[in-house]
């Protein structure tokens, strides 16, 4: 079912100051704008890798998914990874019918396509995204 790796979720309390570590400490040299996801509860910036992305994320608004994680890890740290599956009802049906807790529907992620979240219960302490695999020429 899993595909590609598509990247690699990192909760933060600040963006800001997230971003300028991975640019002076890291040597990251490509950074996207931050923008908001109001209805995933969260603000987002990618730093592109040659294989991949690093997402920031940072709360937005009082009902983030995401405030209960930093309140366990004030300074932030690796959330969530996202690997890529060609239909994403077609895993929600399978992870269902394994026994797997998928959280919610499938809804539009940053990168345009349907998401999902498997509970990291069921994943080795992992949380989990899918996603569908942008079309060609989308991003
Ligand atoms: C930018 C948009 C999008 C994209 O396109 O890429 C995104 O990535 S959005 C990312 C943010 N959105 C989500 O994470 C949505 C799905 N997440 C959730 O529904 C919740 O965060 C959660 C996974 C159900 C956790 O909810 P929470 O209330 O924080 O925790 P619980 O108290 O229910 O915790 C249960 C259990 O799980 C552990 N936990 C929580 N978060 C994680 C995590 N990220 N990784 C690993 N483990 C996690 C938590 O510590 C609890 O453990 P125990 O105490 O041992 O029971
Ligand atoms: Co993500």
């Amino acid at each position: 079912m899993i595909g590609k790796l598509n990247h690699v979720g990192v909760a933060t309390p600040s963006i800001e100051e997230s971003v300028k570590m991975y640019r002076d400490l890291l040597g990251a040299t490509s950074v996207t704008d931050k923008f908001a996801m109001p209805e995933q509860g969260v603000w987002v910036c990618f730093v592109n890798l040659p294989n991949s992305q690093i997402e920031l994320i940072e709360p937005y608004g009082e009902t983030s998914p995401i405030h209960g994680f930093l309140a366990k890890n004030p300074k932030g740290g690796q959330h969530h990874v996202c690997f890529e599956v060609e239909n994403i009802h077609e895993a929600r049906d399978a992870l269902v019918a394994k026994g797997a807790t998928v959280l919610g529907e499938p809804r539009i992620g940053a990168h345009g396509t349907l998401i999902i979240f498997v509970h990291p219960k069921d994943v080795g302490g992992m949380l989990v995204e899918l996603m569908e695999t942008p079309k060609e020429g989308h991003h």
